[in-house]
């Protein structure tokens, strides 16, 4: 850290969401700056570097990973590229902001896992942003003032506009629904038990072949179920909804309401068409949160153990996606460190 506490942050991966990260640090983020940014890309490297005053380009996170002004890293590289990333940070017990899902598959989340607990302490912070987002922070503080009663049910409605070219069935799951999963144990507080992913018949407007929608119920430990409408190819726009069903009221956020026009015999509002968009300041105070924690030498917000959770649940659901059926989910004993 400089004299001024500033923290030196390394971006590992500089795709459409390391890039808005790096804009973000440089630009909206307080008490930190880019110092570093790595990809396999040299070109996209040197390009997103170039907007920093400072900033050096890598194509290798080690020697990123090394340099005297890299304080802490946050990776934003594509989800089977974070495991390395992860056990380098640690190993240079370096703090980090690791983009969602932590790792795709539990084993390698376990391997992570074992890392920090061989650490001693914490070091990661998951970005599961919606633990972020105003809506949902509403939603959260209502269910724990214990006004609406025991939830009984969370329906929750997740709709992508389009999907990327590398998107694969099983990607609906651990890419998109890997933020269901974790909504689902944060605003119930209860860990999910078994997974069981129907099939309707694609949309005509899918890829060939991708599996696009799905609908997944997430049984929890309490007895609460959770579906998830997941739909990557909508066409119309990004959706997030949700809505708990409780013992005496429920409550539901993402209606998008915020402007309605009325105009020439007609009212209505407009759609978010990305993440980007829609969880703008979600992550502002994400990537917010992770730096003022970092400079006060604390470890905040969603923990490697959610990240292995949510990546234990996604890949029961994968098997539920392939194989049919209700598939129960298996966790480790949860260490002492996650509390
Ligand atoms: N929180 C959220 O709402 C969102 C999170 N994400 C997550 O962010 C991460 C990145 O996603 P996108 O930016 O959409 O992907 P992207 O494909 O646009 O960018 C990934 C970048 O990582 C680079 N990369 C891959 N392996 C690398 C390695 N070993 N070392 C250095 N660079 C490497 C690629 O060259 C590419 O530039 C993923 O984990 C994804 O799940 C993505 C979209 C939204
Ligand atoms: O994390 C995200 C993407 O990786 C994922 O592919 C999208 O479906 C999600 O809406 C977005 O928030």
């Amino acid at each position: 850290m400089t004299e001024r506490g500033t923290l030196g942050v390394a971006v590992i991966g500089t795709g459409k969401m390391g890039a808005d990260h790096v804009r973000r640090v440089h630009e909206v983020t307080s008490g930190a700056r880019v110092s570093a940014v790595v990809d396999l890309d040299a070109d996209r490297a040197k390009q997103v570097a170039a907007r920093v005053d400072g900033c050096t380009a890598h194509t290798d996170m080690a020697s990123a990973m090394a340099a005297s002004d890299v304080d802490a890293v946050l990776i934003a590289s594509s989800g089977p590229a974070h495991e390395s990333a992860l056990l380098l940070a640690l190993e240079h017990d370096l703090p980090v902001l690791c983009e969602k899902p932590l790792t795709p598959d539990a084993a390698s989340a376990l391997r992570v896992l074992q890392a920090e607990q061989a650490l001693g302490h914490r070091r990661v912070q998951v970005g599961f942003m919606r633990r972020f987002d105003a809506e949902y922070v509403k939603l959260k503080s209502c269910l724990d003032t214990g006004q609406l009663g025991r939830p009984l049910m969370l329906h929750n409605r997740h709709r992508n506009a389009a999907s990327p070219p590398f998107f694969t069935s099983s990607m609906l799951i651990s890419d998109s629904v890997a933020h269901e999963t974790d909504v689902t144990r944060w605003l119930l507080g209860q860990e999910i038990t078994a997974v069981t992913v129907l099939r309707p018949t694609p949309s005509a407007n899918a890829p060939d072949g991708l599996q696009d929608p799905q609908f997944v119920v997430l049984e929890t430990e309490g007895g609460a179920l959770s579906d998830v409408e997941i739909f990557v190819n909508c066409g119309f726009g990004y959706q997030v909804q949700a809505e708990v069903v409780c013992e005496r009221g429920t409550a539901r956020i993402g209606d998008g309401h915020a402007m309605v026009t009325s105009m020439a015999g007609r009212w209505g509002g407009t759609i978010a068409q990305d993440f980007v968009e829609r969880f703008a300041d979600a992550y502002d105070r994400e990537v917010q949160a992770w730096v003022d924690a970092t400079r006060r030498g604390e470890v905040t917000g969603p923990s490697v153990w959610d990240g292995y959770a949510a990546a234990a649940v996604c890949e029961a659901g994968v098997r539920s996606l392939n194989d049919g059926g209700r598939v129960p989910v298996e966790l480790v004993e949860r260490p002492a460190l996650y509390g």
